[in-house]
């Protein structure tokens, strides 16, 4: 199922702090039916391109513009999860509070949710005692309860465990199966052929390759893709 928000067209976007450019141009349609992973070296602009996606970057020259704008149908996950000095309990209900929902609608949600992540014993815990894996599931968790088409994720396993990934990988890829969509920044190539669909390869502030991530994997274009999937280092 795709979402009615998409396309999502970037026409000629720059974006400049300092005098520096520090993406662009872009151009591209993103019109996805699985999870997109957006690859790169350090500084390629991975994230700021996914915060221009977001509409949370501000933009220098260019446009990126939904078929049908609805910023809350997306929700974004940062590379450091914030997590609310609060309950973890609190975390899950305070974006429903936000938005008015009704007290049984949002117990049943996050009674859902604490479920899902596995965090229902700790819930009245502070959720800055949890560990790094399980903050950020609460991070991700907190960014579905009012159910975005789109989901950003920049780095969202950087610094966790092979258990901790594993667990997030198999909540995305249900998530993803369930009709959200994915858009994520990863440094990690295992992770990628894991879970992307559709890959978009960055170089200096540039797409320099993207396409469906089962061919790009095996037989990538360009010599810079080639490298970067072999580990070389890619400038
Ligand atoms: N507001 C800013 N002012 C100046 N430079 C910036 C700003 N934001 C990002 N940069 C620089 O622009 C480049 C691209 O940054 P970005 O974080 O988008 O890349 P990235 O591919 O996500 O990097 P990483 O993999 O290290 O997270 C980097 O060199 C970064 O230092």
């Amino acid at each position: 199922m795709v979402s009615r928000l998409f396309p999502l067209t970037l026409q000629d976007v720059a974006v400049r702090r300092q005098g520096k450019r520090i993406i662009g141009p872009i151009d591209m349609v993103l019109d996805p039916s699985g999870p997109t992973m957006v690859i790169g070296p350090n500084g390629s602009g991975k994230t700021t391109l996914l915060r221009v996606m977001h509409g949370i970057e501000r933009i220098s020259a260019g446009s990126a513009t939904w078929a049908a704008p609805d910023s809350s149908k997306h929700a974004f996950v940062f590379q450091s999860p914030i997590v609310m000095r609060r309950s973890v309990v609190e975390n899950l209900a305070y974006p429903l509070r936000l938005v008015k929902t009704p007290a049984a609608q949002i117990k049943e949600t996050v009674d859902y949710w604490l479920d899902r992540i596995g965090l229902t014993p700790v819930q009245n815990s502070p959720a800055t005692r949890l560990s790094g894996g399980e903050r950020q599931k609460l991070a991700i968790a907190r960014a579905l309860v009012r159910k975005p088409d789109v989901l950003f994720l920049d780095e969202p396993c950087a610094n966790l465990d092979g258990r901790a990934t594993h667990e997030i990988e198999t909540l995305l890829q249900e998530i993803a199966e369930a009709g959200t969509h994915l858009v994520m920044a990863t440094h990690d190539m295992g992770q990628a052929r894991r879970l992307a669909h559709d890959l978009v390869f960055m170089l200096d502030g540039k797409i320099h390759e993207t396409g469906p991530a089962a061919t790009k994997f095996s037989t990538p274009e360009t010599q810079a893709l080639a490298a970067f999937l072999r580990g070389d280092i890619v400038t």
